[in-house]
């Protein structure tokens, strides 16, 4: 069953079209990451799926419901980081995991065991009692993610989730979000870079004007074929 549809999903920012149509979905056990230029709506996706906006026309479902009314039991069930992570800055870093665990919904007994695990699993042991105001910019984004999985939930959307990783944390979050996949979460991920996305995602959705333009198979030549279905989309909508 598919965990994150989006269909003919549309959202204009003035006059300026931000989403035209587009459509793909995330399965339960698979990584599936968009691509696409800088404005091609990736972020604009993103925030309709996590209901933080609402599409102008089409729809988004959520493990089966509406995002921007999803009943708090569902919402449990889900993780994302689209922009600013829910981190306080006050807290440290293992009770911002703990917090983020029972909001989600954890049984209090489960909570520190997952938590100290998380913390482990993305390297932050060393920071589990830094405030997070203190962290680096690469150490915040472990603990936002930290966060948004702790609970393991069923689905989990990360928009760039490694732009400002170094190349360890880069391979952790892989890591991370391949096991969460293979124990049966849906999760999606935006990235700019293509190298990264074939090492973890089972496929490559590429986004341009709005919309799908295609998917890549990992693998090689993917900058190549990437361009090649960008140029034909621009080359289509001039026609
Ligand atoms: N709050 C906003 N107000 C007006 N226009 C917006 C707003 N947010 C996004 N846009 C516009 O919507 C389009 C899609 O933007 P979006 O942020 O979704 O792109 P993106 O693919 O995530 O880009 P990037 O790779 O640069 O992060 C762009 O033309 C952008 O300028």
């Amino acid at each position: 069953m598919s965990a994150l549809p989006l269909h003919q999903a549309g959202h204009r920012f003035g006059d300026r079209d931000a989403l035209t149509g587009l459509s793909f979905a995330a399965a339960h056990g698979e990584v599936v990451a968009m691509v696409g230029l800088n404005g091609a709506g990736k972020t604009t996706a993103l925030r309709v799926l996590t209901g933080r906006l609402r599409p102008d026309r089409g729809t988004a479902r959520v493990l089966g419901e509406d995002p921007a009314t999803m009943r708090p039991t569902t919402a449990r069930r889900f993780g994302h980081v689209v922009g600013a992570a829910l981190v306080s800055g006050d807290l440290t870093v293992v009770e911002n995991l703990r917090s983020a665990a029972s909001l989600h919904g954890l049984p209090r007994a489960d909570v520190e065991h997952a938590s100290a695990d998380v913390v482990h699993r993305l390297d932050l042991d060393a920071w589990a009692d830094a405030p997070a105001r203190t962290l680096s910019a690469g150490n915040a984004q472990r603990l936002g993610i930290a966060c948004a999985v702790a609970h393991s939930p069923s689905a989990l959307v990360l928009d760039e989730p490694t732009s400002a990783l170094d190349p360890r944390g880069v391979v952790l979050v892989r890591e991370l979000v391949r096991s969460l996949a293979d124990d049966g979460a849906a999760v999606l991920v935006s990235s700019h870079h293509l190298d990264e996305v074939a090492r973890v995602a089972d496929r490559v959705v590429v986004v341009h004007g709005g919309r799908v333009v295609g998917e890549l198979a990992p693998g090689d030549e993917m900058e190549r074929r990437f361009f090649a279905m960008v140029l034909a989309a621009d080359a289509e909508a001039d026609a």
